[in-house]
């Protein structure tokens, strides 16, 4: 997966930089903001949070938008990703009452990008459920389908005209196995079964938006609609027939899961997972699989339904058998496995989080293989760090990812483009800002909260600019702003 040829990006391979609302946003209660699941969360809970501090303010874009589209045009990225938050423009989750300043504000936004050039690509969900859905069952609910189609219309008849690349859902692989299946995530609901009716309804919920928007807009407006899902790689901890059959499993359940049903030519959950959890289920004397059934007309209106698959890629795990007993039924032990980072690799600021570029090489391979060639995007990437300037490992990752990148490209697969995350250092969910994930530092302690190019934003600067990953570029100077062409 590596050798030390030098390859280049084409002309047409985009760059970008990728936020989300509730990580950096702030004004959590401002201008007629609704409160979201994460709002309710850290609020009834700030022990979980490992600083303390929560996205009532975060990096303060509300207010400092202008000066993050400076920082992307100081970068030269192609677009921006970033989502809009459901309970900002609608309040209580429904249509019927929208919040005219909080669209403002991404009306704002969006204009901003577009007068640099800058491409908005706007994910519709990341996260923060309005808190008042959650109160009617959130995404267990299977009038959630319906919630999300009617959000997505609002938002869609607003910017549609403005903005080409959309994104249904961020990760509905952590929204249902986390939130739902490991009390990991907001709202915290540990209930067993209610992580396979998550996964169905928003996997629908994402699919007819995806239809309303092929029916409405996509002939006049010709743009695309992907969803993005988490999608680090696994491997066997060793050639053992055990590791090797329990990575399968693995991979069935945190992969094709979610991508079987929009991307093999059969549609549908896999085979592989429904016979499992039939068996699990039947065992524990449940009368019929807690995976629930997708019928004829879902699976239709599931298959085909995305113009790109979007990565979200930080790591592999290492798979094995597990001896532990979970008795309580649960993804965690229908999946039944043990994981683990490579010991070799290099450790990030979260305990989660190594490098192994070559993970991102075998995964797409494995797509290619599994899935026909799909079309990506790398919706995410990145590192974390401590606080500081100088973050050479952040950039020795990124180097590392982007000649893997490179390399699955010129083996065929069909990459649109590339999203860092983050743009800044933000709210890294329960971790608060113990880890910063930014190419721009934040002070969260100044007024303003001041960012600052870190070492990384300038070398992503390079890549861009030049199209190819050197291996021992520097800066003279970390001033951005000041940085002149013949520098780069
Ligand atoms: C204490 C020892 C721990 C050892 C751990 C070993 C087990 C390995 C764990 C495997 C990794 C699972 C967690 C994966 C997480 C990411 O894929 C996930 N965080 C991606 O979500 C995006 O992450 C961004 C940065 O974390 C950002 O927060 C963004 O909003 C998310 O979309």
């Amino acid at each position: 997966w590596s050798d030390n040829r030098q390859r280049k990006f084409s002309n047409d391979f985009k760059f970008g930089v990728s936020t989300s609302a509730y990580q950096v946003e702030g004004a959590w209660n401002v201008d007629g903001k609704g409160e979201s699941i994460w709002d309710r969360y850290f609020h009834d809970n700030p022990k979980v949070i490992t600083d303390g501090r929560n996205g009532d303010e975060a990096c303060d874009s509300y207010y400092y938008y202008k000066r993050d589209v400076e920082m992307l045009r100081e970068l030269g990225v192609d677009y921006y990703r970033f989502s809009i938050s459901w309970p900002r423009v609608l309040p209580s989750g429904f249509p019927n009452e929208q919040n005219k300043l909080g669209f403002q504000y991404y009306d704002n936004l969006i204009d901003e990008l577009l007068k640099y050039n800058i491409t908005p690509m706007v994910t519709l969900y990341h996260f923060d459920l309005p808190q008042k859905l959650q109160d009617l069952g959130g995404w267990v609910n299977p009038l959630s389908v319906d919630w999300f189609e009617d959000y997505a219309k609002v938002v869609f008849d607003k910017y549609t005209s403005k903005v080409k690349y959309w994104i249904t859902v961020n990760q509905p692989n952590s929204i249902c196995t986390s939130a739902y299946g490991e009390a990991a995530m907001a709202p915290v609901l540990n209930k067993g079964v209610s992580e396979y009716e998550c996964t169905k309804n928003v996997l629908l919920a994402h699919a007819k938006a995806y239809r309303l928007y092929e029916k409405e807009y996509k002939n006049k407006y010709k743009g695309s609609v992907g969803i993005s899902m988490s999608l680090n790689w696994a491997d066997p901890a060793d050639n053992s027939t055990e590791n090797v059959e329990a990575t399968e499993v693995f991979r069935g359940f945190n992969i094709d899961l979610f991508l079987n049903p929009i991307w093999s030519k059969t549609g549908d959950f896999p085979s592989t997972v429904k016979k499992i959890v039939a068996k699990k289920s039947k065992q524990q004397g449940f009368s019929e699989s807690r995976l629930p059934v997708l019928s004829p007309k879902e699976i239709k209106l599931l298959r085909g339904s995305a113009d790109f698959l979007g990565i979200n890629h930080y790591t592999t795990v290492l798979v094995k058998t597990s001896d532990e007993d979970v008795q309580s039924p649960s993804f965690v032990n229908d999946v039944g496995v043990e994981i683990v980072l490579g010991d070799k690799w290099k450790q990030s600021q979260s305990a989660w989080l190594r490098s192994a570029p070559y993970g991102l090489y075998k995964l797409s391979i494995y797509l290619n293989q599994n899935y026909d060639y799909p079309t990506i995007f790398i919706t995410e990437h990145g590192w974390s760090t401590k606080p500081g300037l100088r973050d050479r490992s952040r950039v020795e990752n990124m180097r590392q990812y982007l000649n893997a990148l490179l390399l699955a490209i010129e083996d065929g697969t069909n990459v649109k483009g590339y999203t860092v995350w983050s743009l800044m250092d933000n709210v890294e969910w329960q971790a608060g800002t113990s880890e910063r994930f930014g190419l721009y530092e934040v002070d969260f302690e100044s007024k303003d909260k001041k960012r600052t190019a870190r070492m990384s934003a300038l070398v992503y600067k390079r890549i861009i600019d030049t199209r190819i990953v050197e291996e021992d570029w520097e800066p003279k100077h970390l001033n951005i702003a000041t940085l002149q062409r013949d520098e780069l």
